[in-house]
């Protein structure tokens, strides 16, 4: 017989020893874990034979089986589905692949104690069992193949594999339980945490005894009518199918009947899958074709921008031995598709409607994702933006675009944003200034993808959608509350000494400005760049430029406030035409807006300079 000898990777290590040090009470999550994981297996194996019937060697009975030594103090948990080779235990059982487990174990980390809510909420799949056993022996054939190869280990470092022999293909799991965990050898232990948490489980889990006793429903529960489906049972299965382990927020269960006839089990998670944002954008809903599972990486079976959405749909007019080639570009899975997104866009607006609290926390975890449909799903564009929800610089709820029209202006006829990533960095932006000081609501658009969406809506409700930090943002025909057109002529400045200075300003600034003029959206600051009305918006330029991509040389506008009080100071100066101060100024006061921009200044040192000599001026 040979043995190997192997070291678990890195991760797992960390891995096993929160698992095995860990306190958390919860320990009998360990069976689901290891019912979850024979379940997929079983799922597997009987799409593998919709192609290759001799796969299943005869055996096409799918069951789990549960089993006791009492005395030797195992538990052995069997099932007869794909079974691992050589290469998938070293793959499976030695390394994790799994997205979400670094953040874990930073998690860990950095919470010291606190790993015992951090297994609740991550779970560890296969990895559990260490919780309760001192040693693990995993005996297992791969369906097709001869040979069947064991692993074992006390999950300290290291596991064993070596050659074995098992009767047909699938798994055997036999745990030695640690000396403390002798409660998960009695057998209404067993029932009991079986009834909890796997009973949804769509194949047998037998308990072995005098006589075999099968212990869940074993029907899937997507084809229960909800009446006969608990809570509680939901919840359970959404763990299952999503490898999640918090709270579905949204529970869609319904049959579809028509031309096209399926049932959906969908859930939209309490909190974000750590997948969200890989550039796959991958989905992971599971289909089914009545019952029998064919995949759950199907593209083409939701709209990516729906890809947090979890759950099972099942369908009896897709063909059984439809493969995944087939399932691309197919009218049935395109109307399933189109279904769905109906069904799951509706229901959001429901919730929105009627629980805005509640739908704050879904917007909060998936609308950036949600505002990818507004830009990729024609069909449904309108339905995304009534969907979307905002920040703006009226207070710090969330507001409706229809809100955000209901509330607009006098004069007002355009829908005002300013985009960045960064919040908090927008909220002091200098050409806010204006449209806070007329009451006017400019919404925060901090999504990278909301620059890519607002260009291709336009408007909504016939409003134009229009950047503040773009030259065509007027606020000019927009009153304040209360104030007259008397008052508001009043505070304009001094247009031909203001003009002067810009011309000035621009001569000094050459090409690195496109233009130096006069603008009433500032009110403290003296100035403020913005880009040309057809120019690329600044924060696109900025966002571009990070990620390496070629952006128009497009120089930007300088604004300045004719009622600031060192313009008019700037302004008499200019009377003398362009003096070495104004030039300082002007130098200065363009490297100002750019900080503010969050850009780098172009000539450190000549700010220095012109910054020093202009202190010393104040100061001497
Ligand atoms: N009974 C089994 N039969 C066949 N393969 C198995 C079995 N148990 C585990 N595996 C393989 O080992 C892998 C790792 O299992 P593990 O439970 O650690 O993670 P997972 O099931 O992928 O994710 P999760 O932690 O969310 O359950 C599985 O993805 C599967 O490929």
């Amino acid at each position: 017989m040979t043995e190997e000898k192997l070291s678990f990777q890195a991760e797992v290590s960390k891995l096993l020893h929160i698992v095995t040090h860990s306190l958390y009470s919860n320990k009998e999550i360990f069976l689901r874990e290891l019912i979850s994981n024979a379940s997929d297996a079983c799922d597997k194996l009987r799409y593998e034979a919709q192609t290759d019937s001799s796969l299943l060697d005869g055996d096409s009975d799918f069951k789990i089986s549960l089993s006791l030594d009492k005395e030797a103090k195992i538990l052995t948990i069997a099932d007869n589905g794909i079974g691992m080779n050589h290469d998938d235990l070293i793959n499976n059982l030695g390394t994790i692949a799994k997205s979400g487990t670094e953040a874990f174990l930073k998690a860990a980390e950095e919470s010291g104690k606190s790993d015992v809510n951090l297994i609740g909420q991550f779970g560890v799949g296969f990895y559990s069992s260490f919780m309760v056993a001192e040693e693990v022996v995993v005996t297992t054939r791969k369906a097709g193949e001869d040979k069947a190869w064991s692993w074992t280990s006390n999950g300290e470092g290291d596991y064993v594999i070596g050659d074995a022999t098992r009767d047909g293909h699938g798994t055997t799991i036999q745990l030695k339980m640690r000396e403390d965990q002798s409660e998960f050898l009695e057998d209404h232990r067993l029932r009991h945490i079986v009834k909890t948490y796997s009973d949804h489980i769509s194949i047998p889990i037998e308990l072995k005894g005098e006589e075999d006793e099968t212990l869940n429903s074993a029907s899937a529960i997507w084809t229960r009518s909800q009446s006969d489906v608990s809570e509680e049972q939901y919840k359970e299965f959404y763990h299952h199918v999503a490898h999640a382990f918090d709270e579905p927020w949204l529970t869609l269960h319904n049959r579809v009947e028509g031309v096209i006839e399926y049932t959906n089990l969908l859930f939209i998670p309490g909190s974000r899958p750590m997948d969200l944002f890989t550039p796959e954008r991958k989905n992971h809903l599971k289909l089914y074709v009545n019952r029998v599972f064919i995949t759950d990486d199907c593209d083409e079976v939701i709209p990516q921008y729906l890809r947090f959405v979890r759950g099972v749909v099942d369908s009896g007019d897709l063909p059984l031995n439809v493969s995944r080639e087939m399932l691309q570009h197919n009218p049935v899975l395109a109307k399933i598709k189109a279904g769905l997104t109906k069904k799951i866009l509706g229901e959001l607006k429901k919730k929105a409607e009627k629980d805005t609290e509640g739908y704050v926390t879904f917007w909060e975890n998936f609308g950036a994702v949600m505002k990818e449909g507004i830009y990729e799903d024609f069909a449904h564009k309108q339905d995304c933006l009534a969907l979307a929800r905002f920040k703006s610089t009226q207070d710090d709820d969330w507001v409706s675009l229809a809100q955000y029209v209901e509330r607009m202006k006098e004069g007002q006829d355009q829908i005002f944003y300013i985009s960045g990533d960064d919040i908090d960095a927008l909220k002091k932006s200098p050409q806010l200034e204006g449209f806070k000081a007329k009451g006017v609501e400019v919404l925060f658009m901090t999504d990278p993808i909301d620059e890519f969406w607002i260009p291709g809506v336009g408007a909504f409700e016939e409003k134009q959608f229009q950047s503040i930090t773009k030259g065509g943002a007027d606020l000019s025909k927009i009153k304040k509350d209360g104030e007259s057109d008397e008052d508001a002529k009043e505070e304009s400045a001094d247009k031909d000494g203001v003009d002067r200075l810009c011309a000035a300003f621009k001569a000094v600034l050459g090409d690195s400005v496109q233009e130096v003029r006069s603008t009433d959206r500032l009110t403290d600051s003296a100035v403020c760049l913005v880009a040309g009305e057809g120019a690329m918006d600044r924060n696109l330029q900025r966002m571009l430029k990070q990620h390496g991509q070629a952006v128009p040389d497009d120089a930007p506008i300088l604004e300045l406030n004719p009622t600031h009080s060192l313009i008019k100071k700037l302004v008499d100066l200019s009377a003398d035409g362009t003096t070495p101060t104004i030039d300082d100024a002007a130098h200065l006061l363009l490297d100002q807006a750019r900080i503010i921009e969050g850009e780098t200044i172009p000539d450190m040192t000549a700010f220095a300079h012109r910054m020093t000599s202009a202190m010393e001026k104040g100061l001497v």
